[in-house]
């Protein structure tokens, strides 16, 4: 079984609707209660900044910190993680009027938040990703980029650096400059950072299918069988070498297409997720708004448990507004669930007695205007 991760000590300041709050954990999972905008939401996205990216919002710095707070703002966690304990403390700082987000472990400044993946992993699902199935392509494949990144840290860097390539690509081309052997260059980087994009992505659908596949259990959650389509559908098997070179080439033969549409209408950011309902057999967007969300939740908790045989750790989970959208035996078995997984969940609710099943598995929090008691 996975070892456990947990936060031990959670303090907010100027974070949201917290000028200051702190919070004392002893491992068990933790619910959150508290009337509408109390910040039970806000509390999980502070644990979500322990990881990288913007969090679960994907907040802009400046709308983090405290209306009328002077100068960013700060998260503090002492956790027992994948490296032992550990103090993590992020925030942002004022800097020439722009907020920048800050890093520090064990004290210490740190550069690069990937480095926070050495500790902890966290993972969400928040009743915003409820559209995931019916909405843009592009929240699907930011799903799919987040959770091969919880399993290769290195993916987030290679999306960033084909982004930027890329982005200098079609600013070349649409100024007109055809400059061959520059286009080349970058072209090349862009093969090599693509390819690996969609080779990892296409790895980490093959061993969350495995998984599913052994740990098929009908009864609470249905399976989802997954799909990646968009980008070298027919390539299948092919070595990374070839299939580097073959978008290559793709690239240098699409300059005059792409600079009139202004993009590059090829590549690894025009992936989708298609994503079917396995005992139902039915793609997921034609499936009810319930059996939507019941999918999500068991494609999380899929994906949690590959993150845990994985690392061999089990990651932080977030859940918010969860037990609302479930009857109680489904709730129960979400519990159940979790419970097996062996790391911490964090779930909010507006009442308590739906979380009573837990009994003495949780902690309970409550939430009031910022304020945790
Ligand atoms: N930067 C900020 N400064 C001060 N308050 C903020 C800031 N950002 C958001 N808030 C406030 O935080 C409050 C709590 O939000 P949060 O989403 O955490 O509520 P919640 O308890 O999850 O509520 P619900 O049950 O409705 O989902 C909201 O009233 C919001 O206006």
């Amino acid at each position: 079984m996975a070892e456990k991760t947990f936060i031990n000590r959670l303090q907010l300041t100027d974070f949201r609707n917290y000028a200051a709050a702190s919070l004392r954990l002893d491992g068990r999972h933790v619910v959150l209660t508290g009337r509408n905008g109390s910040g039970k939401t806000n509390l999980m996205e502070a644990v979500s900044f322990l990881s990288p990216g913007r969090g679960l919002r994907r907040a802009v710095l400046s709308d983090v910190a405290r209306a009328g707070a002077e100068n960013g703002f700060s998260i503090f966690a002492s956790v027992e993680g994948m490296a032992g304990e550990a103090d993590l403390g992020t925030g942002s700082e004022i800097q020439e009027e722009t907020a920048v987000r800050r890093l520090r472990i064990n004290g210490s400044p740190v550069r690069s938040v990937d480095e926070l993946t050495d500790h902890l992993r966290v993972l969400w699902l928040t009743p915003a990703m409820d559209g995931l199935f019916t909405g843009a392509s592009s929240e699907r494949r930011r799903f799919l980029d987040r959770l091969v990144l919880s399993i290769d840290p290195q993916h987030g860097r290679r999306a960033s650096d084909f982004e930027r390539a890329m982005r200098s690509r079609n600013k070349l081309l649409s100024d007109g400059r055809f400059d061959a052997s520059w286009l080349s260059g970058i072209e090349q980087q862009m093969a090599a950072l693509g390819i690996a994009m969609a080779l990892a992505r296409q790895e980490m659908m093959r061993l969350l299918a495995t998984l599913i596949e052994q740990r098929r259990d009908p009864g609470s959650f249905p399976g989802a069988d997954l799909m990646l389509s968009g980008f070298l559908d027919d390539e299948a098997g092919a070595a990374a070498i070839d299939l580097e070179d073959r978008y290559r080439d793709l690239l240098a033969q699409s300059r005059g297409r792409d600079a009139a549409a202004g993009r590059t209408l090829e590549g690894p950011h025009r992936s989708d997720l298609l994503v079917r309902h396995r005992e139902k057999d039915m793609e997921a967007e034609r499936c009810s708004t319930g059996e939507q969300k019941a999918l999500l939740i068991g494609l999380v908790l899929a994906h949690a448990e590959l993150v845990a045989t994985m690392t061999g750790f089990a990651p932080i989970l977030l859940l918010d507004e969860i037990a609302a959208h479930l009857d109680q035996g489904r709730r129960a078995a979400l519990f159940d669930r979790i419970d097996v997984l062996g790391g911490q969940a964090f779930m909010t609710g507006t009442d308590t007695h739906m979380f009573e099943s837990l009994g003495e598995r949780a902690q309970f929090v409550t939430v009031d205007d910022g304020q945790l008691s």
